[in-house]
């Protein structure tokens, strides 16, 4: 019998062996295919509710006709498959059979069961004993098998987390995608950007309708709603307006369709569209200055302006994918609507692709930048994603979003804000290659999505400690509420919900159309008071058991105004609220209509209410976490080089408490050590100096009052305020935080 020495082995027969036998071993037929029978999980909004604010799904392409036919050529070169392509093509087999991907999707989870997204990286290696294979899993919440089309890929993650109707209620969705480049992230969002066009304005009026129990004068048509669309792509720093046409060096506009996108084109007509910086303005609000933004009226207004923005974005070849998108793709969907304080938001994000040093080989140096800064914010988008997934399993652990450490996380504030009342949904779906080529990048795109995917921490059962709220009620904490004390509650607020409204701009106008219109008989005659105080609704029907504060907390608002709706027992009220067009005079109608707007209004200011107690809680309960740090080691505190400053710190300070020195390491931790280096890299010295002074400016603010849980209650961590460029600064804060999260979660 011959000796086969492990070199004689031929490594793709040895890999693609040893993927069959781990795939029939491993894989039921229901993961290899999807079940074409099989419906995706119906989206019903309580199941978005109980859901995670976060969902992670990992997705594998099937292989292009190019991958292939290169695939089977290699086949047929390889020495040990000449008999299974002999057998195949004396079988009739096609030859693709003989492909094996080098990714299996072991179980594609599903949001309703237990069971998690698992995807498996086949990655080879040779070791001195021959070739070699690692089967390396992965868990996430869903995963695609690579044969399931874009309709179910929007089913399972926008359509089951009811992503649309957040978004009309005055939510924030987004939806990443990311992975390696040529992994399928642009074939993906176009899909999923086609079927939201289609579906936004069905979900508006079915919400409006269902709301006011009538099927017209609903949603955009009414002018109730206002929808407009900004796209853009990051490069860099700047922003790029896609729906403003190019403009060539002679300052004429290039038409839509023209291939102005090869590598070299990127390299001398740089940029084609003037750059947009960006900012974040008083008010919080991120916008690239002076993005233009489009009105979108119907389904194919919204596709129309898709299919503009995707012609003019910016691709060039790379060595993996002929058509390679070069930046980041925004695209956001803006939802106004009429009495209503917060603007829906959906943030459609096709990443840039991820590349590994390998790929970039091909590349001009301009392109290497490009890639460089790309690499760069998806690294500070991992840290965001990260602590925000944290932030949404449980509201009590102590986490900070540095959202403000690159321009591509500063532009997603809407979705990592955590001081934000608004409810958020995050979406990131992951994409990897089928190739084995691509094994090792597979692994690393995967091992940067698959821990966002957080199980919940458990909540401490020690009363005392700050991150336990259970069983302890606490009456500005709707969290701690059970269904009796939220009854009671909403039977409290009522007249304060009143009160606010009758102070709002809305009121005012309503009282205004109604003296200028003098509305003849029935509630004609009455004005906006006396419409206001005829608000009411039984706080029992709108909780009913085993409805707590926190289930009620999480209602969407458009929900939330369709239960206080359903909550009233009065019948002439339930007459008026459900009049519809063509039931009475037209007199009548408009002053039912202007009650009905008024009902809902009153019952809006009552959801903004306790949205506002639960954001105000979280932040003390965050605030009280991060005391509770016992242990504070002084290098945390003040950073490993400065040991100059820690000496000095006896001399000059004293001994200070855990929470003074957590109070000074906010307020001036990265001042200190940012100063102590400069002048440590100038060789001056003087460190003792810089600590005093720094210590005295906090001394006497610490005496005088002003103390850590304000600044934060200001709605400002003292190392945010710097914004944008200045973020760099705040590692070392970051790195704190990171502890603490880790901490957190095995606790
Ligand atoms: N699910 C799929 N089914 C069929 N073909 C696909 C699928 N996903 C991607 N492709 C094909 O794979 C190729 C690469 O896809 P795509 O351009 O979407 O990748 P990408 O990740 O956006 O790359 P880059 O980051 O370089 O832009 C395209 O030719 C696309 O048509």
């Amino acid at each position: 019998m011959p000796i086969v020495r492990p070199t004689d082995i031929d490594p793709l027969t040895y890999q693609y062996s040893s993927i069959r036998k781990w795939r029939a071993s491993n894989l039921s037929p229901s993961t290899t295919t999807t079940a074409p029978n099989d419906p995706p999980p119906s989206p019903t909004t309580a199941h978005a509710r109980a859901s995670k604010d976060a969902l992670i799904a990992f997705r594998t392409r099937p292989f292009t006709p190019t991958e292939l036919s290169t695939l089977i050529s290699e086949i047929e070169v390889s020495h040990a498959s000449e008999t299974a392509i002999a057998a195949a093509r004396k079988a009739g087999y096609p030859l693709v059979k003989d492909v094996v991907p080098g990714v299996s999707v072991a179980c594609d989870g599903g949001l309703d069961a237990k069971q998690r997204g698992k995807m498996v990286v086949h990655v080879p290696s040779m070791k001195w004993t021959g070739p070699a294979l690692t089967h390396k899993p992965f868990e996430a919440d869903l995963a695609f098998v690579p044969e399931a089309d874009n309709e179910e890929v929007y089913q399972r993650t926008v359509v089951s987390q009811d992503m649309l109707n957040l978004v009309l209620s005055g939510g924030v969705g987004c939806v990443l995608a990311y992975g390696q480049t040529g992994s399928g992230k642009t074939w993906t969002m176009e899909g999923i950007e086609h079927a939201v066009a289609r579906d936004l304005f069905d979900a508006a009026d079915a919400l409006d309708a269902s709301n006011t129990g009538t099927g017209k004068d609903t949603g955009v048509g009414s002018g109730k709603l206002e929808l407009y669309a900004t796209f853009i792509e990051l490069l860099g720093k700047n922003a790029y307006d896609l729906l403003a046409d190019p403009v060539t060096a002679s300052g004429t506009s290039t038409p839509v369709g023209a291939d102005t996108n090869n590598a070299e084109a990127e390299e001398d007509v740089e940029p084609q569209r003037p750059a947009l910086p960006i900012y974040e303005d008083k008010l919080g609000l991120v916008r690239p200055s002076a993005v233009t933004t489009h009105p979108i009226t119907s389904p194919s207004s919204l596709s129309t302006l898709i299919t503009r923005a995707l012609a003019h974005r910016r691709t060039s070849a790379t060595a993996k994918n002929a058509r390679s998108s070069r930046s980041h793709a925004i695209l956001s969907i803006y939802v106004r609507r009429k009495g209503w304080g917060d603007e829906g938001v959906l943030m459609l994000v096709d990443l840039a692709g991820s590349e590994r040093y390998e790929d970039l080989k091909k590349h001009s140096p301009a392109l290497m930048a490009q890639s460089r800064a790309n690499n760069k914010s998806l690294l500070a988008l991992k840290e965001c994603v990260r602590a925000k997934a944290l932030a949404g399993t449980d509201d009590d652990v102590f986490v900070h979003v540095p959202f403000r450490s690159d321009k591509l996380t500063l532009l997603l504030k809407p979705i990592f804000d955590l001081e934000s009342h608004q409810h958020t949904k995050l979406i990131v779906i992951a994409h990897v290659s089928p190739l084995m080529s691509d094994a090792s990048h597979s692994s690393s795109t995967l091992s940067y999505a698959a821990p966002f995917s957080i199980v919940a921490p458990q909540q401490s059962t020690n009363p005392s400690s700050p991150m336990s709220n259970t069983n302890k009620f606490d009456d500005k904490d709707p969290r701690t509420w059970s269904t009796e004390q939220t009854v009671n509650w909403v039977k409290e607020t009522m007249g304060y919900a009143k009160e606010r409204y009758l102070a709002s701009e809305d009121a005012q106008m309503y009282e205004a159309q109604i003296s200028k219109s003098a509305v003849q008989g029935g509630d004609a005659g009455m004005n906006v008071e006396e419409m206001v105080a005829k608000v009411d609704w039984d706080a029992q029907l709108l909780c009913p058991e085993p409805m707590t504060g926190r289930m009620l907390a999480r209602m969407y608002g458009v929900e939330w105004v369709r239960r206080c709706r359903d909550a009233v027992v009065d019948a002439d009220l339930k007459k008026s609220l459900d009049l519809k067009s063509g039931d009475s005079a037209s007199s009548h109608l408009q002053s039912a209509k202007i009650f009905g707007e008024i009902f809902d209004g009153v019952a809006l200011q009552m959801y903004f209410e306790l949205n506002d107690l639960v954001v105000k809680a979280r932040n003390r309960t965050r605030t009280g976490a991060m005391k509770s740090r016992k242990v504070i080691k002084e290098d945390d505190i003040y950073g490993a080089a400065d040991s100059e400053v820690m000496k000095d710190r006896a001399e000059t300070g004293g001994p200070i408490t855990t929470e003074e020195a957590l109070d000074f390491e906010l307020k001036y931790g990265n001042l200190v050590r940012k100063e102590v280096e400069d002048s440590r890299r100038e060789r001056k010295g003087g460190f003792h100096d810089i600590y005093s002074r720094w210590r005295s400016q906090w001394r006497r603010e610490w005496d005088s009052g002003e103390r850590a849980e304000e600044s934060r209650d200001g709605r400002a961590w003292p190392d945010d305020t710097a914004g944008g460029e200045g973020g760099g600064e705040d590692e070392g804060a970051e790195d704190e935080v990171k502890s603490t999260n880790e901490e957190t979660a095995v606790a």
